[in-house]
């Protein structure tokens, strides 16, 4: 049986999205946030876990001989078996209306929706990143209920859960293709869109980014790009993007923390795309980019 490292320290409100957005570059697959604490679950039987943690313990060091207030000594730090794994989830994760339009609804959990217009996504997100509630996630939902028309032909870059190809399916995209770096979010999100129906026909495929995207897939030009993803990946995406993207269509993109949203900013202009609209959630930002009709070669 599976067993889990549970590591928690103690980190202020204030500075748990910055203190996540540093445990997720140094490789955490999801952090728990709570009441003045932040938790990181490693599966002991993926290669390196150990050295993971060890890396999040020295960045948490690393921040708080910076002056900031957090403890980098855990205040907790033990194996757990993936029954009670699995259990401590389900008794955190519960029903979460994230927009107007769309609830993301835990697999095991029975809700009753509170209005007629309002979307269920199913959701069993296991290990992979897309509750629905992180505020990345969250733009990303809100971006899609924007610029949605119908029939756009779209792929969902980093699809972790498959939460946002549930929503854009919902929405009324055409033909969609997922992907992901990481083998168990492809297979984490095959098993969440099998649990809603409208999503039955997307496909996912084990990618770094849209290299292993199917020509006969992209050939004919893709009308949407979605991609929540942190910076050092979404600069290398730009460029396949803009390779993709017909005339006319439209990259969102989110995990933008404020300290690169400059960067990105100009990486996406220089490469030819329109910013349309702007976002922010706390010190995440997210973008509206188009690839105008009249761009050049
Ligand atoms: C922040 S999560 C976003 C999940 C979901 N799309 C959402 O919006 O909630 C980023 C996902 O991107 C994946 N990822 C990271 N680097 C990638 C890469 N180079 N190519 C494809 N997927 C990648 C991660 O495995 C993770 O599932």
């Amino acid at each position: 049986m599976a067993t889990y490292q549970e590591v928690t320290w103690k980190v202020p409100a204030e500075l748990q999205d910055f203190v996540v957005s540093v445990l997720i570059d140094l490789g955490a697959d999801g952090v728990q946030q709570g009441d003045q604490k932040l938790t990181i679950y490693e599966d002991q039987s993926k290669e390196g876990w150990q050295e993971r943690v060890q890396a999040y313990q020295i960045g948490l060091r690393l921040l708080e001989e910076q002056g900031l207030a957090v403890q980098s000594k855990p205040v907790g730090n033990e194996a757990l078996s993936s029954t009670t794994f699995e259990n401590e989830w389900k008794n955190y994760y519960h029903a979460s209306r994230i927009t107007n339009r769309f609830t993301v609804v835990p697999k095991w959990e029975e809700y009753q929706p509170e209005q007629a217009s309002e979307q269920l996504i199913v959701m069993d997100p296991d290990k992979a990143f897309g509750t629905g509630t992180h505020p990345t996630t969250a733009l990303m939902l809100q971006a899609l209920e924007t610029v949605v028309r119908g029939g756009e032909k779209t792929i969902d870059v980093g699809t972790g859960s498959g939460v946002l190809a549930v929503a854009a399916k919902y929405l009324g995209v055409g033909e969609l293709l997922a992907t992901d770096i990481d083998a168990a979010a492809v297979q984490t999100a095959e098993e969440n869109l099998a649990l809603n129906p409208v999503a039955k026909d997307v496909q996912v495929v084990a990618s770094d980014l849209m290299q292993d995207v199917p020509t006969d897939f992209i050939n004919t030009g893709i009308d949407l790009v979605l991609a929540n993803i942190l910076a050092d990946v979404i600069l290398p995406l730009i460029p396949q993007v803009r390779q993709v993207l017909k005339k006319g269509g439209l990259f969102l993109v989110s995990g933008i923390y404020d300290d690169v949203e400059e960067e990105i900013e100009q990486a996406l202009q220089d490469a030819g795309f329109v910013i349309e609209q702007k976002m922010q959630s706390t010190t995440w930002h997210a973008f509206i980019c188009r690839l105008p009709e009249d761009v050049t070669a």
